[in-house]
């Protein structure tokens, strides 16, 4: 009888086929990198089942016709030599960052920071990388992870990269965009309208960035003023009556408050009523979901079928669309940043479209709350173990604004110490750890970077390790890992260098917690107004001391989900004495 299997009337083993197919695979795969689960699935579930129909023998014997172990085998060669293929590239001396050291399951898969990420302590394994590697650590098949100063400018200044894929996964919502321009390092959780942090073209992050500067600049900051100054009192107020307090949750409370009052008209009340819609753990949950899964942005596409996936995230948005409607139910009455956001004062030449106003009301919470309420909470937790700079930081804010006066903007001009002490809290304990990613932004080979000395070639996933970088002796000596204030104020010669001139290094360039150059922090001038404020009236009006058997496990807690999230500050406060 005629053998029909067509593979085997042409002089080519099939399994050279099927092999050749596989490696045919990989080459398009690493070129075009195919955005939408149909187009993936059906190169990667076509390709073997057309193989596995070709190499049929429907001749021979009508058993045959169910060519199980046919179909089976054509699968296991063409996806071994896939995953082969793809992993022996990636190790190989051929790709383009093999001259970057790294571990090595970094090197052959996402799989390895995925795992890190879920531990939630990317920054203790990035500090023992570059201890063994140096300054610059391959993290993943694309990606690296910089520890110099010199990598800052030009990675994240305005010629650098657009933000990272990593952000633009973060909060899907809306219709898809097209992505067909975008290389392989964008690929999202189909995030239609990302929110301003995971916009990656810089014009369009320009664009929409307008209204974000607006609603920062010195005028809109007059007008936050006191609605940050009546949060602080409602604050110090509480902290005074409950003795027994968490200080780290009490400082999440009252960020989250602030930014409500400033960017969604109020409505929430949790310094006095605690977190009854879980909304601090949901923002926490959130954070570090879509941390692991910015790893693997294209599993969110599948993720996302998935009943009850990003339901954490949806319930961010329904407070979000919340407190939305009350706002504009509401009218405007005052200029806060929603006045900002959604152009109330109408100086865009078009609308701001309802869903941009809603992821960016989103973001408001997400990125104005727990980053400032970690530095608070760090600053505490380094002045209550050292209680003689308390009482140094007490003695200054008494002299300048006495107790009983009200505490405004104007005294924090020659409060030098104060701005010591938060500048130090930030060095050690920065909020966005692990830096905020960076990626060309088209698959141009022009587009590689040097970053200081190290070249990096366009596809390549970049970070600065913040962290890292303030507490390298490189850039700041002595003592790095220790808080001391008093280097900011040697820094500006306002105190004599305790320590031989040779040893002091104070590198300002490294310190970036705000991160550097046009993606970075907008909010920076409310959250220094806040961390300013509260530390002012908290210091000069309370009391503080560690509770009872609190282990000082401050930094041991902390766990890396882009954001810092943190562990229990449990403390005893009172009225001052
Ligand atoms: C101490 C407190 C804060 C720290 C340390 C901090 C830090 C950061 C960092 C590192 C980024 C990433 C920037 C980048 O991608 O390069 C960022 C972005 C951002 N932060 Fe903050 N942040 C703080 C407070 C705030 C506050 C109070 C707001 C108010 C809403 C805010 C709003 C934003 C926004 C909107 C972005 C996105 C900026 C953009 O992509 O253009 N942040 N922040």
């Amino acid at each position: 009888m005629r053998n029909l299997d067509p593979l085997s009337e042409v002089p080519v083993d099939p399994m050279v086929v099927i092999v050749s197919s596989a490696l045919v695979t990989h080459l398009y795969f690493k070129r075009y990198e195919p955005q939408s689960p149909v187009h993936a699935l059906s190169i990667l579930l076509g390709i073997p089942s057309l193989l596995s129909l070709l190499s049929v023998d429907t001749g021979r014997n009508p058993a045959s016709a169910l060519p199980t172990r046919k179909v089976f085998r054509t699968f296991v060669v063409y996806f071994a030599t896939l995953i082969g293929s793809i992993a022996a590239y990636r190790v190989s001396p051929f790709h383009p960052l093999a001259k970057h050291p790294g571990p090595f399951m970094a090197k052959l898969s996402k799989l390895w920071m995925v795992i890190v990420c879920w531990t939630g302590k990317p920054h203790e394994c990035f500090a023992r990388l570059h201890e063994k590697y140096g300054d610059i650590v391959r993290t993943g098949p694309n990606e690296v992870i910089v520890r110099d100063p010199a990598a800052i400018q030009p990675l994240m200044g305005t010629t650098g990269w657009g933000k990272g894929a990593c952000e633009s996964c973060r909060m899907p919502s809306g219709p898809p965009i097209d992505m067909s321009r975008l290389d392989w390092s964008s690929r999202t959780m189909n995030a239609p309208i990302p929110p301003l942090i995971g916009v990656r073209d810089g014009p369009t992050h320009a664009k929409r960035r307008r209204t974000w500067n607006r609603g920062f600049n010195p005028a809109a900051m007059r007008e936050y003023e006191p609605m940050v100054h009546k949060r602080v009192l409602e604050l110090t107020e509480v902290l005074a009556q409950r003795g027994r307090v968490d200080l780290s949750a009490m400082f999440g409370y009252y960020t989250f408050d602030v930014m409500a009052d400033i960017g969604l008209g109020g409505g929430t009340s949790m310094i006095s009523e605690g977190n009854p819609e879980d909304l601090l753990h949901i923002i926490a949950a959130t954070m570090r979901t879509a941390n692991v899964i910015a790893q693997i942005p294209w599993i969110a596409r599948y993720l996302k079928a998935l009943p009850g996936a990003g339901a954490d995230l949806k319930l961010l948005q329904a407070f979000s669309m919340k407190r939305y409607l009350a706002r504009k139910a509401e009218g405007c009455k005052k200029k806060d940043l929603y006045y900002h956001l959604a152009d109330e004062a109408g100086i865009e030449k078009q609308p701001i479209p309802v869903p941009i106003i809603l992821t960016d009301a989103a973001l408001v919470v997400i990125a104005g709350s727990e980053t400032t309420a970690t530095v608070l909470s760090s600053l505490f937790f380094y002045l209550l173990r050292d209680p003689e700079k308390f009482e140094r930081l007490r003695a200054e804010i008494d002299k300048f604004c006495p107790r009983g006066d009200e505490i405004t903007v104007e005294h924090f001009d020659e409060m030098h110490y104060l701005e010591a002490c938060i500048n130090e809290a930030m060095r050690l304990s920065p909020p966005v750890p692990s830096g905020s990613q960076r990626a060309a932004l088209h698959p141009d080979p022009s587009q590689g970077k040097m970053l200081g000395p190290y070249y990096i070639p366009e596809g390549t996933l970049a970070s600065v390790n913040f962290l890292g970088i303030q507490r390298d002796p490189k850039n700041f000596s002595p003592f790095p890992n220790n808080f001391w204030p008093d280097r900011w104020l040697v820094a500006k010669s306002l105190i004599e260098c305790p320590v031989p001139e040779g040893e002091f290094v104070h590198e300002t360039s490294a310190f970036v917690p705000f991160s550097f150059g046009p993606g970075s922090c907008v909010g920076k001038p409310l959250a220094m107004l806040e961390l300013r404020m509260t530390t002012a009236y908290l210091v000069r009006d309370l009391d503080f001391k560690f509770a009872p058997g609190y282990k000082e496990t401050w930094e041991a807690d902390w766990r890396d989900h882009l954001t810092m999230q943190r562990g229990e500050l449990p403390v005893f406060t009172s009225p001052r004495a």
